[in-house]
């Protein structure tokens, strides 16, 4: 059993309202590490305030490293291949290396997988055809390792941790992270989803949890989600950060007939008029229309772009996770990669805006990380080349010496 708590449970009454005050909470680790897991390490929020916190997290956040990219990229040309023949890959492999500032870079094992949790109170407006509890019995899927994100992990080597960011019921006795900001999001179709406080305390949860798991030995990030009703919320955090509209973005999430697609779309649409949130506010966005796992998934983008560990994005909630974070940092986003584009339309929209390309594309609409882990071991793959492959001199192969760089015209 192992869990972090909070020593103030209502952290919304528990930080100063103008934020100037002293962090009043923090983290307890009551019995670190899980069973089977890795060495401990420290947990715990900073004596900071969370607006300070934010700031410092942005602070931490730098570009990728050009001097590795182009050493990369020379590299690759010497490998035992055609020019380019490894396509995306080499541009992948040239990213990794930008991201953690070594050429060659190592191979990003181990990895992990974060399912962020939580409810939306939009649920009330009938935007999922699944009721509200479904959340918190997946989260004991997860737990007992029966969701496709398990079978998914299981086979691809990645380790599962889920966390409680906001479920509306009590799930206390699951054996997750407990992390709860509070239970559920308001309605954002009527009010602000979230106070300020509630979205700093929820991206200082996912920052601070992608520090741990960096600490603990992680070498790769990635992101999960689980919560019934957050298409309706990534829609218009998407629509807020690329300009389009709520038609263009909303989709049938879990499977909705097409009068629910139309009542969802104007449930958006509203939001969008009833808020008003500019794109140069990702805490304004995400306190109108949460959620707080898009929050923690912010914090968690951040985290590892602080930490020069790569994140590989799932669908659509991380999409619009990863605007928000590229709102408050545009070089968080060099950090991301796009492990697969999801059939919700509001995920492509986002990938462009985001300028990231997806692994694969299955038609997955699932979340829970699926997309992501299932991308996982092509990155793994495209490092182990750049890493691992022979040179045409180290190998005593000749190609024609210009062609082998050049790349066409080979004979
Ligand atoms: C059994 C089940 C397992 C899931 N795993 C992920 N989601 C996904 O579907 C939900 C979002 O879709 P919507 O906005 O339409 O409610 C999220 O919980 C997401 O993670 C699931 C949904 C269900 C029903
Ligand atoms: O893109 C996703 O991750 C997604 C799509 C539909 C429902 N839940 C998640």
């Amino acid at each position: 059993m192992w869990c972090f708590r909070q020593y103030c449970p209502q952290i919304g009454d528990s930080i100063s309202r103008d934020g100037a005050g002293a962090c009043s909470w923090r983290w307890e680790d009551r019995s670190w590490p899980p069973p089977g897991g890795r060495a401990p390490g420290d947990f715990r929020c900073g004596e900071a305030s969370w607006r300070t916190a934010v700031e410092e997290f942005l602070a931490g956040i730098g570009p990728a490293d050009e001097t590795a990219m182009r050493a990369a990229t020379e590299r690759q040309l010497l490998l035992t291949k055609p020019a380019g023949s490894l396509g995306v890959l080499e541009e992948l492999s040239i990213r990794i290396a930008g991201m953690t500032g070594v050429c060659p870079p190592a191979v990003p094992t181990p990895a992990v997988v974060t399912v962020f949790a939580a409810d939306h109170g939009v649920h009330a407006q009938g935007v999922s055809p699944w009721p509200q509890e479904v959340t918190a019995a997946m989260l004991a899927n997860f737990a007992a390792g029966g969701a496709a994100v398990n079978a998914f992990a299981a086979n691809n080597r990645v380790d599962v941790r889920v966390v409680d960011v906001g479920v509306a019921s009590d799930v206390e006795g699951l054996d997750i992270v407990h992390a709860k900001v509070r239970a559920g999001t308001r309605d954002l179709s009527v009010e602000k989803a979230l106070s300020e406080d509630e979205v700093r305390a929820a991206i200082g949860i996912g920052f601070e949890l992608a520090g741990k798991l960096v600490g603990d030995g992680y070498r790769c990030l990635l992101t999960g989600d689980m919560g019934i009703a957050n298409t309706t919320a990534s829609a218009a955090l998407i629509a807020t950060f690329t300009g389009a509209t709520a038609a263009d973005v909303t989709g049938r999430g879990t499977g909705i007939d097409d009068a629910t697609l139309a009542h969802k779309t104007d449930i958006v649409a509203t939001a969008l008029a009833l808020h008003e949130v500019p794109a140069s506010d990702p805490l304004g966005a995400l306190a109108a229309y949460g959620g707080l796992e898009h929050a923690a998934l912010a914090g968690y983008i951040m985290g590892g772009a602080a930490h020069k560990v790569p994140v590989i994005l799932d669908g659509v909630i991380a999409g619009a996770a990863a605007l928000v974070a590229q709102a408050f940092h545009p070089a968080a986003v060099e950090y991301c990669v796009a492990g697969h584009r999801s059939a919700e339309p509001g995920h492509a929209v986002a990938l462009k805006t985001l300028g990231l390309s997806p692994l694969v594309d299955l038609d997955l609409r699932l979340g829970e990380g699926t997309g992501a882990v299932l991308a996982y071991p092509i990155l793994t793959c495209a490092v182990r080349a750049l890493a691992e492959m022979a040179t045409f001199e180290s190998a005593g192969i000749t190609s024609g010496e210009d062609d082998a760089a050049g790349g066409d015209g080979v004979a």
